[in-house]
């Protein structure tokens, strides 16, 4: 069957999807999304997985996409970030019998895909890009579809959306927010922004941002007249309401809880860590805790205090003290703790890489560095427990000592046991 393209998609394969559950690190699993399924989503992507480790690590397939799919959670849509056509389209072409679509990443703004040289940092690379969708398009069996932050610019949001289109993207999800709106500066997402790129493109477009509860469903479908609406939160806080409203969804949070790590549960929970320090569902739910508050405080109100997501302390990346996401981490367990450079015990380098080397190294390398020039030279360091020299001396005298490991004599022509001899009696 020829691949079906734009709206024809849209209509058939993702069966006119309105209510679209957005791609959570760490929280749209399979329990997740079968949770929002639900509660009325229609559409759900997974997690943003990374295209070069998806490509290298089978475990990283199975315990990402493989072994989290069941029949019932299509239409999906798999999300990879990427910055090299080869490796993404190598990756979507491991994943495409697994979804509906792939979709590409051009959307996260965070400290990571700075690093890393993806998402959002990508909107100003058009042509690379292009490259990437072009080659996407004419290889995957399934359509390319692409997830992007706005310009501050209206007209330059609708070229790049248009440029996308023209490469072959076949639905566009617009997060009508700039690169640098995030964290504290995040505000509102501007729909003028998405009306105007609807309008530009002839292809499906979803908008995202600024849902908080359902009536900015319709009026965000009304306003911009786009296809479908992404959200990330309002699925989260709809399915966190219906605990307390429906028994029915108790069990299926339960179920959910049953299915999902503790870290992704606590990523959805509203509540602060329990005393188990993990704040699970199930922990909660069994407590009977009472009406949950909305997981992300409205514009102008407190953050709330406690619970805060691994999300919210990435985004705070983009603060004046920039700690990496597991140094956050270590730093909410260990309030004491500090990242002081100064403080930090300095180590002499290794003469050749510039890694710390090792203190009682003999050649004052590295462990790696030294253990290439040892085993050139056959020579010992025993600062770091290699004894190239010792064995090869050892080995010798061991040979020596074996008479029968002596290399034989050559034998003269035509006496018996040579060469001709042998070889003439096994001819025979
Ligand atoms: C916890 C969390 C994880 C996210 N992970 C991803 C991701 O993997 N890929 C992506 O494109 N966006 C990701 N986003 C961004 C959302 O998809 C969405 O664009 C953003 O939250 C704005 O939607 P909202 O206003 O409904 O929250 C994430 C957002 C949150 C809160």
């Amino acid at each position: 069957m020829p691949k079906l393209q734009g709206f024809e998609f849209w209509s058939r394969t993702l069966r006119g999807a309105r209510h679209v559950v957005a791609p959570m690190v760490d929280q749209s699993e399979l329990a997740w999304r079968l949770l929002s399924r639900r509660h009325g989503a229609q559409l759900c992507y997974t997690p943003m997985l990374h295209a070069q480790v998806f490509v290298r690590d089978a475990n990283y397939r199975k315990e990402n996409l493989y072994c989290e799919v069941c029949p019932e959670d299509r239409p999906l849509i798999v999300q990879f970030c990427a910055n090299d056509p080869e490796v993404f389209v190598q990756a979507a072409l491991l994943a495409q019998d697994y979804c509906d679509a792939i979709d590409l990443n051009l959307g996260c703004p965070q400290m990571i895909a700075k690093r890393g040289h993806y998402g959002a940092f990508l909107q100003d690379e058009w042509d690379l890009l292009q490259r990437m969708i072009l080659l996407a398009h004419e290889k995957l069996s399934v359509p390319v579809t692409c997830k992007i932050r706005v310009f501050p610019e209206i007209d330059k949001t609708v070229r790049y959306a248009q440029m996308l289109e023209k490469a072959g993207c076949q639905l566009l999800t617009v997060h009508g927010r700039t690169k640098e709106q995030k964290g504290p500066l995040s505000g509102a997402a501007s729909w003028e922004h998405i009306k105007a790129v609807r309008k530009a493109v002839a292809i499906p477009v979803f908008a995202n941002g600024n849902i908080q509860c359902l009536q900015d469903v319709e009026r965000c479908l009304r306003d911009t007249g786009v296809q479908g609406v992404m959200s990330a939160e309002l699925g989260a806080a709809r399915a966190v309401d219906s605990i307390s409203e429906a028994p029915d969804s108790l069990v299926a949070t339960s179920e959910w809880a049953a299915h999902c790590p503790c870290s992704s549960q606590q990523q959805h929970s509203p509540w602060p860590p329990g005393p188990c320090g993990c704040g699970c569902w199930p922990l909660k739910v069994s407590l009977g805790s009472a009406r949950c508050p909305p997981l992300r405080p409205r514009e102008g109100s407190k953050e709330r205090a406690g619970a805060r997501s691994k999300r919210a302390l990435e985004e705070e990346e983009c603060g004046t003290e920039v700690l990496s996401k597991n140094k956050q981490k270590k730093q909410l367990r260990n309030p004491h703790k500090t990242f002081d450079p100064s403080l930090k015990p300095k180590y002499a380098k290794c003469d050749q890489c510039g890694n710390p080397k090792g203190n009682r190294c003999v050649f004052s390398l590295c462990r790696g560095c030294c253990k290439k020039r040892a085993s050139k030279e056959t020579a010992d360091c025993p600062g770091h427990g290699l004894l190239f020299k010792t064995k090869l001396e050892k080995s010798l005298a061991w040979k020596e000592a074996q008479p029968e490991l002596q290399e034989p004599q050559p034998a003269a022509p035509g006496t018996p046991g040579g060469f001709s001899e042998v070889m003439g009696s096994a001819l025979a």
